[in-house]
């Protein structure tokens, strides 16, 4: 059922980063109206393997061959001359861009029909670029600055460059589609090789909070973890026209094989986690999905400029998962009410009760949906006191330990309460990056002599606090025989022995 091939592409505009360069080309995408991606031809089952589609890269000599290497490597020597701040920022981005116009124009993507709604380029969607402009801030500002940038590197190429408007420029536009449908490339996990833009096959997926889909990306040689046989059903885009025939025609031969300067770089594989039925939409995720409503919102608001409109979302009252996440004690008032032991295990028994109950066969989407469909239930209303007890709980103990764990590590004396994260402000991690100083008074130095029995314990507790909620999102969210779910068990179990 779960993780079964949807879909598979290269990557249409080149990995920009810090690695690899890849290239590709463009297909005619005119006149396109495409917006979802969903199952066709299913028979009601869960997705078998359904599509196929290639991006069409080059790598290597042949990037050289064909990359509009003047206007790229003209790029640096444009920006040492100013003291913009892209000289200390990252500029994948600008360079995606740059090559995405060039591959536009050199399939005579720039026209004036093709660009009259500047919410399209390419057949790459750029929604929410007029809002991003409007609102200004630092994206903004960098997108005016990056396109600004583009148009001179793109003038010592070409004499004449194709303008929308004056706050519209055809650079601003591509600069827009890649930050909204360029991806970061990562191989193996925590190493991102730059980013990449996987063309309109790809990047017609729309986002879900609940999706039941999900990518990858790999190295190995074309299908060689696909299935060989014909598959029933086939990841379409919700729209019929003239572009999924097009950009099919520049990823394969005529002989159906797969063009040869399409079958290198890295893929992305996309898989069903769920079940999905014919005519179904497919989703993916573009956030991190265990957060808060709030914050999931602001986080695609501020990077793509979208509300997102997904059932997790939209769901009234809020979802059991997000009652959960909400037990991060941000919002909860004082510790006095906190309670200890008693709330863990009734949550615990909660919780373990509804999933037990509703996880048929170890499906967990079935078990989701089971509870929430009960939540105006009367065990709605307990489960939501008893996560409010637990997140009490866990601020009580984190209370308790902070100034004894602030000792040993002076970056943390300027935090008052660790529960309340709003001092962070947007620059969150870079605030809390620990000095060398830090980390070698954290590893070694102050090791457990220092520590006084209650404050360990305290400190014990906390952690088992932040298993046990790990444990419950893990058996929500993947179901009680998932290895996550397993992992925090164990570590429970090896817990209680040592104690
Ligand atoms: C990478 S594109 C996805 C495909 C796009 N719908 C298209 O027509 O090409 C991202 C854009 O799709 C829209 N979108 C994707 N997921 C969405 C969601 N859950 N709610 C609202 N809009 C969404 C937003 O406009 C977003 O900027």
């Amino acid at each position: 059922m779960s993780d079964r091939f949807l879909h598979d592409s290269l990557p249409l505009v080149p990995l920009c980063g810090h690695v690899a360069s890849f290239l590709g080309s463009f297909v005619n995408l005119k006149n396109i109206t495409l917006q979802q991606q969903v199952i066709e031809n299913g028979n009601g089952d869960e997705s078998a393997e359904i599509s196929e589609h290639v991006g069409g890269p080059n790598t290597g000599n042949r990037a050289l061959r064909h990359c509009p290497a003047r206007q790229i490597t003209a790029l640096p020597l444009l920006l040492m001359q100013s003291s913009s701040s892209y000289l200390t920022e990252e500029t994948s981005d600008i360079r995606a861009a740059l090559r995405l116009l060039y591959f536009l124009e050199i399939h005579d993507l720039l026209s004036s029909d093709s660009i009259n709604n500047s919410s399209r380029i390419g057949g790459l969607s750029a929604n929410g670029i007029k809002e991003v402009l409007e609102e200004g801030g630092e994206i903004a500002e960098m997108m005016l600055e990056g396109s600004l940038w583009m148009l001179s590197a793109r003038k010592l190429r070409i004499q004449i460059t194709v303008g929308l408007s004056d706050e519209l420029t055809i650079e601003r536009v591509a600069l827009w589609a890649v930050m909204t449908n360029g991806v970061e490339v990562q191989i193996s996990e925590g190493q991102a090789l730059g980013i990449a833009v996987y063309g309109p096959s790809f990047s017609w997926f729309n986002h879900s909070c609940c999706p039941n889909a999900s990518y990858r990306f790999v190295l190995s040689p074309w299908n060689e973890d696909c299935t060989s046989d014909k598959p029933e059903s086939y990841v379409v885009p919700v729209s019929k026209g003239a572009a999924p025939d097009a950009w099919h025609a520049c990823q394969y031969q005529e002989d159906g094989s797969i063009h040869a300067q399409c079958r290198y770089g890295p893929r992305v594989v996309v898989r069903c986690t769920k079940p999905i039925n014919d005519g179904e939409e497919v989703f993916i995720t573009y956030i991190d999905l265990l957060q808060i409503r709030e914050a999931r919102l602001s986080d695609l608001w501020s990077k793509y400029k979208f509300v997102c409109s997904c059932n997790r979302c939209t769901a009234l009252p809020q979802p059991y998962v997000d009652l959960i996440l909400n037990c991060d004690a941000r919002n909860l008032n004082s510790p006095e009410d906190a309670v200890t032991g008693p709330a863990i295990e009734d949550l615990d028994n909660v919780i373990q009760q509804a999933i037990s109950e509703y996880s048929f066969g170890g499906d967990p989407k079935s078990c989701c949906d089971i509870i929430e469909t009960k939540r105006d239930s009367v065990q709605y209303h307990q489960f939501r006191s008893t996560c409010e007890k637990f997140g009490n709980h866990m601020l009580s103990l984190s209370l308790q330990c902070w100034p004894f764990l602030a000792q040993s590590l002076a970056c943390l004396e300027k935090i008052k309460n660790p529960i309340e994260f709003s001092w962070l402000g947007p620059a969150v991690f870079q605030s809390v990056q620990l000095s060398d100083e830090d980390s070698a008074k954290l590893s070694c130095t102050h090791g457990p002599s220092v520590l006084m029995e209650g404050q360990k314990d305290c400190v014990l507790r906390l952690a088992v606090c932040c298993i046990t909620y790990s444990k419950y999102l893990a058996g929500i969210c993947y179901g009680p025989k998932h290895y996550l779910t397993d992992r925090a068990k164990d570590m429970l179990e090896c817990i209680n022995l040592v104690q």
